[in-house]
């Protein structure tokens, strides 16, 4: 299996504060990796390293079998699936969702023209379909709700059939019932073996699909573990990187997590 994702020794430092620091970490083909850690701990620097809108202060960072410096990123970005919050801000509200999802196959955010393949237009349908999307074809981006707008994103991400799928915080913001069906679909792509490679980032172990296979922990820019989530999801690990006394509990292939009682720490 090639590597989708490698980085050697890689720092980013602003203001003389590193934020991520010496982080050494690969991902290979058909793996899908939670970061997990707490807010500021570096989080959505990797991801954007990954994403390749970031540039290592020092290290080295090749994805998909590029070095990033030394390839032009315009012909990597199409290749690599991005879903995030600050990506979501930048859509145009008054888009129709099947408007949002085509745009991505021309690598833009608006559309500058009405008329695109049917091609384009039966795989958007396809993988909003997935994403149980199929109802707000023609609704506005900009009144939809966290959760509908969350799925929107991913049908995005995936329209450019990318080789590596990164999602930043997908859960965020959902309630209950919006997160089991968001952690229900992420799943269901997890385990399909056609799926790009995926990197997903959290703060809630109870956000972890089933079908992960690794995980990352990251707490202040450094790495504290990395590996096959069966081996360095412990409760240990956890409560290292979250700085408090963590139990972590297994249900089937879910995962809690919760403070120790006042009484016991
Ligand atoms: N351009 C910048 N200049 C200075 N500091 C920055 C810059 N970008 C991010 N930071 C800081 O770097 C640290 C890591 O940020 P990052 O967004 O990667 O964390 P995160 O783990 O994704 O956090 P959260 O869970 O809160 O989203 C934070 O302390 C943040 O304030």
């Amino acid at each position: 299996m090639s590597d989708v994702l490698e980085l050697v020794d890689v720092s980013v430092v602003r203001d003389g504060r590193a934020l991520v620091e010496q982080v050494s970490w690969s991902v290979a083909e058909g793996e899908r990796w939670i970061i997990l850690g707490p807010n500021g701990a570096g989080k959505t620097t990797l991801l954007n390293i990954a994403s390749s809108y970031l540039f290592p202060s020092t290290g080295t960072v090749q994805i998909l079998g590029e070095k990033l410096g030394g390839v032009d990123v315009f012909e990597l970005r199409p290749r690599i699936g991005m879903a995030s919050a600050a990506l979501s801000e930048k859509l145009p509200r008054s888009q129709t969702v099947l408007q949002t999802v085509l745009t991505a196959a021309y690598g833009m955010t608006a559309t500058w023209q009405e008329s695109y393949d049917d091609v384009d237009e039966d795989r958007a349908k396809a993988f909003l379909d997935r994403l149980g999307m199929s109802e707000y074809l023609e609704r506005r981006f900009g009144t939809l709700s966290e959760g509908e707008r969350k799925r929107t994103q991913i049908a995005r991400a995936m329209m450019t059939d990318p080789e590596l799928l990164l999602l930043d915080e997908p859960a965020a913001g959902l309630d209950l019932g919006g997160r089991e069906d968001l952690v229900r679909r992420l799943g269901r792509l997890a385990r399909d073996p056609y799926a790009p490679s995926m990197i997903m980032v959290t703060h809630h172990v109870e956000e972890i699909p089933a079908g992960f296979t690794h995980v990352l922990m990251i707490r202040q820019g450094k790495v504290l573990a990395a590996g096959p989530i069966e081996t360095e999801l412990t409760s240990r690990n956890l409560s290292l990187c979250f700085g408090l006394p963590l139990v972590l509990d297994r249900s089937g292939d879910r995962w809690t997590a919760q403070g120790l009682p006042m009484s016991q720490t």
